[in-house]
Formats: C-alpha cells, sequence, structure tokens
C-alpha cells in the first residue's frame, strides 16, 4: 500500500501516527510490540518526533522490544552505527531501559554477531513468532536493510541473519536477511527525498531484477507492505 504526502512533516506525522497503531494494537492483542528499527539517515526525524512530547505518551513504551533491521559492524558508540543513533534519537529521550533493546553485538567475529542476534530474536520471538512491525529504508542504490545489490546473503535461503562484506562501503554489516523479514506481520518503508525517487521507481515498477535493486526481494509472505513516501520520492511512481 502507498502513503503519498505532499510534504515531509504530514510524511512523518503519518509514519508517526502508523507506528503507534501498530504498537498498541500488538499491545493490546498479545501484551507486547516487537519491532525492528532502520538505520541510516532517514529514520532519525521518525524517532525524534515520536520521542517528542507531541508523541510519547500515545504508546506504552514499557511493553515494546527493540530489533535492528541491520547494524553496520562498528562500535556501538561509533558515530556510524544504527544503535548508537536509535539510542540518542529514541531510546534515551523515552527512557528506554536496556531489557527492552537488542543491539546487534559488534565485539565478536561478524560470522558469530550473525549467529549471535539470530539466536536472540528466536529466542525473543519463540517458534512461530513473527516481527509486528519492521521498519525499512531504501538506499539510492536500491538496497535496504543491509540487502545490498551484488552481494551473497540476496541468495540467502536459510539464515534469518547473516553478515556480509560490502564492498561499496568497505565494511561488514549484520543484516536480517529476506526471508524474515519478509515473514514480519507489518512491514514498513520510510523514504523521503527526490535522490530516492529513481530507487523507488526500480522497486516498484522494474522487472524483478534483485541483485540490482535489492528492496525487491521483499515481498510479504502473509503480512503486509507499506510505503511512506514525501512527493519527491514518489515522484516517478505516482
Ligand atoms: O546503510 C543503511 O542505509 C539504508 C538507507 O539509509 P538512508 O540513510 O538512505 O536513509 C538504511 O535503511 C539501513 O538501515 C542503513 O544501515
Amino acid at each position: 500500500m502507498l502513503h503519498i504526502t505532499d510534504s515531509l512533516e504530514s510524511l512523518l506525522a503519518d509514519t508517526a501516527d502508523f507506528f503507534v497503531r501498530q504498537a498498541n494494537d500488538a499491545i493490546q492483542n498479545s501484551g507486547k510490540f516487537t519491532v525492528a528499527l532502520s538505520g541510516g539517515s532517514s529514520p532519525k526525524l521518525l524517532y525524534t518526533l515520536l520521542a517528542s512530547d507531541r508523541y510519547s505518551d500515545k504508546v506504552k513504551w514499557e511493553h515494546v522490544y527493540f530489533f535492528f533491521g541491520d547494524e553496520r559492524f562498528v562500535p556501538s558508540n561509533d558515530p556510524q552505527s544504527n544503535y548508537r543513533m536509535a539510542r540518542e534519537t529514541l531510546f534515551d529521550p523515552l527512557l528506554i531501559t536496556n531489557d527492552k533493546v537488542f543491539p546487534v553485538n559488534t565485539t565478536v567475529s561478524p560470522a558469530e554477531s550473525a549467529l549471535l542476534y539470530e539466536q536472540a530474536i528466536k529466542n525473543h520471538l519463540g517458534v512461530a513468532g513473527k516481527f509486528d512491525l519492521i521498519l525499512l529504508g531504501l538506499g539510492d542504490n536500491s538496497h535496504t536493510a543491509s540487502l545490498f545489490p551484488h552481494t551473497a546473503v540476496l541468495h540467502e535461503k536459510q539464515s534469518l541473519v547473516k553478515e556480509v562484506f560490502v564492498q561499496e562501503v568497505n565494511q561488514y554489516r549484520i543484516t536480517l536477511t529476506a526471508p524474515l523479514i519478509n515473514d514480519a506481520k507489518t512491514i514498513a518503508f520510510l523514504v523521503y527525498g527526490k535522490g530516492k525517487a529513481d530507487a523507488v521507481h526500480h522497486i516498484l515498477k522494474d522487472p524483478f531484477n534483485p541483485e540490482e535493486y535489492p528492496a525487491q526481494l521483499i515481498q510479504p509472505i502473509s503480512g503486509s507492505v507499506h510505503w511512506f513516501l514525501d512527493k519527491d520520492a514518489a515522484s516517478r511512481v505516482a
């Protein structure tokens, strides 16, 4: 489903409202809400809005469990760390306690880190459990989470979490794999700005070619996928 807005301000408000609805529904139905956060630059404004006075009391945050869709393999206090960004914009302002947050361990080897993260997810979700919500972004090169073009992880069918060395950023990443993301109850992309218009077009309109356009792999099994776009990002699809 496409949600297209005229301004960035209304896009962020729509996405925050959506997050609040998903959280409250899950908490009402099962007593908890398990979300995987996206990283990079785009979600900073969303997290800041969710932590603001306008939204902070709309969710019972003590029932929310936070995972990460992907992580850069850097120390947790590195400016590139997705965990650090979420801590500064969301966890610290909302006084989220550490037992509700599941950062990727970047102090062990990348392969071990991926195995540990997969185990942490399995322990939390249980045998047939699913993420209530996975938030995703979209890179200019059509990557999502850390599913980058022409990387082996695009073909992963068994593991739920995998390490990948991404040549174009010269860095290891830890990422949820497409099969795990596609098993979520709800997936929401937040994408804005003119710089993303071509990538959005590739994912939503071009023939299936996930080697070039990895976010095309995101096709939920029984859940739903929502695209929150501003008019600039949507300019080649709307
Ligand atoms: O490297 C990453 O990039 C994507 C897109 O980020 P953005 O900065 O273009 O918004 C992001 O979704 C992913 O979590 C992050 O690690």
